[in-house]
């Protein structure tokens, strides 16, 4: 047996741009290039949303994503759960092929095959992770008929239990989301990613635009979930509070770039780079 853990995910070299890119853009250098507003090139306009980003996530882990708008969380979360094709970069799964297949190169089909068993994923939105005018437990269903369960018994029992698990009394579970909350909205969300029981679950900004009680409900919700099943966790962020709160270890993306990795702990209490320690004292 091997004494080090190998990663759940691993993420390498990855890039991505929208638009051509040019001579002016595309050699890439971790200097100040005068062609480049930020991550936008002034010659041909490109912007490049993810720019070399490199880094691995472990079985239990939560791993925070923070950022400010446009800094490419969005765009990278996208990317792992393969809704963005990626211009570049190598993505490996623990879980698929012992982690030795670079799945963005898989076809169509395996990355149908591996959101639908090895991925679960809660939208900023509930309106696009959701059926709005499904029952709640159909939403959960056709997850779990994606991940081949076709008995429908232990479809209903399998539902009935993980609304249970996010605190959706089970006598609603025919009313659709659209009569819920916000936050009831969320939690139905976060029933149906996690109904195939994937080892990996990629969160968007899930707390965007809910009360502050609300807010650490859900979040409250997120974190007794992960100590029950133990599921790795990508939260994406621009709030360092919700980050705080929920993650073991942070990446901060700035124009597409990271700019520190480290323990949460660590880096709230000493930041070391200078647009963290922006980010840091802003939440003091
Ligand atoms: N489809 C697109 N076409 C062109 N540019 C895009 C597209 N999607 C994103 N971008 C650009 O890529 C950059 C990163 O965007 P992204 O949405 O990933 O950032 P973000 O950190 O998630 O921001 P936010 O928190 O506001 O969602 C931004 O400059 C954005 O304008």
């Amino acid at each position: 047996m091997s004494l080090v853990e190998s990663p759940l995910l691993s993420i390498r070299n990855f890039y991505k741009k929208y638009g051509d890119g040019c001579l002016f853009c595309t050699t890439d250098s971790e200097s100040e290039n005068p062609y480049m507003d930020g991550n936008r090139c002034l010659e041909c306009g490109t912007v490049w949303a993810c720019r070399n980003l490199n880094f691995d996530l472990y079985q239990g882990e939560i791993l925070g994503i923070v950022g400010e708008s446009g800094s490419g969380k969005s765009t990278l979360v996208k990317s792992l759960f393969f809704n963005e094709e990626p211009t570049y970069g190598e993505m490996y799964l623990a879980s698929y092929r012992d982690g030795e297949q670079n799945v963005f190169d898989c076809s169509h089909q395996t990355k149908r095959y591996l959101q639908n068993h090895e991925l679960g994923m809660v939208d900023q939105n509930p309106y696009h992770g959701l059926r709005m005018d499904y029952s709640s437990g159909g939403n959960i269903a056709e997850k779990l008929i994606a991940a081949d369960y076709s008995h429908v018994g232990q479809m209903v029992e399998r539902a009935e239990e993980l609304l249970e698990k996010v605190e959706i009394p089970v006598a609603r579970m025919n009313e659709p989301p659209r009569k819920f909350s916000g936050g009831m909205q969320q939690r139905v969300q976060i029933s149906k990613a996690l109904a195939n029981r994937p080892p990996l679950l990629l969160l968007g900004e899930i707390t965007t635009g809910l009360d502050l009680s609300v807010q650490a409900r859900v979040l409250d919700l997120i974190r007794t979930i992960q100590q029950e099943l133990k599921v790795s966790m990508i939260v994406i962020s621009h709030d360092l509070g919700v980050i705080r709160m929920l993650t073991d270890r942070t990446l901060v993306l700035n124009q597409g770039r990271i700019v520190e990795n480290g323990l949460t702990d660590q880096i709230m209490e000493d930041p070391q780079h200078a647009y963290t320690q922006l980010l840091v004292h802003s939440l003091l």
